[in-house]
């Protein structure tokens, strides 16, 4: 083994494409690429889409999904998994399937519903998440609209958002992380607050709220941060610290930047030391 290049642990995304390259399993690939995780991808819906919205989209047959599942878990050693947009009840059903066979190790669940721009990215019954994913998740990474959809109750407060953590967790995930991006308030003006429900402890966790409009694929960013520290393994809870924090320091280092004319992307290398990407 050469000292200077160690090895890197595999992670896995299971998400919807985004043709402009900020949100889905760009942002995922980008985040483990990030960590120095090599990243494994089963694409399971092509969209088109920029920082405007998202214009068609076309799910993979779930044939298709299930050869690349094959594909990845009978060659990789994969040591964490993230799933995002799944588009269906179908393959909803296929992820769960798998989970349920043990080949989904240290799953991060972020149930992707609807776009930060209002466009749908899931045509099925929301409770489906959690009765088929909720008992098989490490982590279960919802925002608010999320969060109100899968508990079909209003979440209008931090206070709120930790009973919804408290009630998702019955569902089976060790961890809730319940985020406050779109929360709103005069405290939430100034922080970005996520609230932790984590092996029976609740925990805020609170950011300064980044001045920008590039805020396209935070979500997804900061599931693939948690999935990719876990295959690092640090030890959850520090795991999904860090992720924030990630997340916080790409918001901030990518503020200046005009990519696309909408809600552009994060600067997911920041850490290197070159401005470029
Ligand atoms: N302006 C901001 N400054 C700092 N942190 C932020 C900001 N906006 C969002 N975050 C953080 O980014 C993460 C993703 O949060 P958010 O609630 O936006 O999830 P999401 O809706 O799934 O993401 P997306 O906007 O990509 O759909 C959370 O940790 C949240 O607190
Ligand atoms: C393929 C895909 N997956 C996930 C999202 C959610 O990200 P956002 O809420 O930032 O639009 C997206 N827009 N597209």
């Amino acid at each position: 083994m050469n000292r200077n290049h160690p090895q890197p642990p595999v992670a896995l995304t299971i998400a919807g494409s985004d043709s402009g390259g900020g949100a889905g399993l760009q942002a995922d690939l980008h985040t483990f690429a990030a960590h120095g995780v090599h990243g494994t991808s089963v694409v399971t819906a092509i969209t088109a889409q920029n920082t405007r919205g998202v214009t068609a989209a076309r799910a993979v047959g779930a044939d298709l999904v299930r050869a690349q599942l094959d594909a990845v878990l009978g060659d990789f050693a994969v040591a964490a998994v993230k799933t995002g947009m799944l588009g269906s009840g179908e393959l909803l059903a296929v992820v769960a399937e798998y989970g349920r066979d043990d080949r989904l190790p240290n799953l991060v669940v972020d149930p992707v519903m609807v776009a930060t721009t209002g466009d749908t990215l899931f045509e099925g019954d929301p409770t489906a998440y959690l009765r088929g994913l909720g008992p098989l998740a490490t982590v279960l990474t919802p925002n608010l609209i999320e969060a109100q959809l899968l508990l079909g109750r209003a979440i209008a407060s931090v206070e709120e958002m930790r009973e919804a953590a408290r009630a998702l967790a019955t569902f089976g995930p060790r961890a809730v992380l319940v985020k406050g991006g779109h929360l709103g308030g005069p405290t939430a003006e100034k922080a970005a607050i996520d609230v932790l429900w984590c092996d029976g402890q609740m925990l805020d966790l609170a950011a300064p709220r980044v001045a920008t409009r590039n805020d396209h694929g935070t979500g997804c960013t900061l599931a693939s941060a948690i999935a990719a520290r876990i295959a690092l393994e640090h030890p959850l809870t520090q795991a999904i610290a860090g992720a924030k924090a990630y997340v916080t320091e790409a918001l901030k280092a990518g503020a200046a930047w005009r990519l696309g004319t909408g809600p552009g992307p994060v600067h997911h290398h920041h850490g290197r030391k070159s401005t470029a990407l």
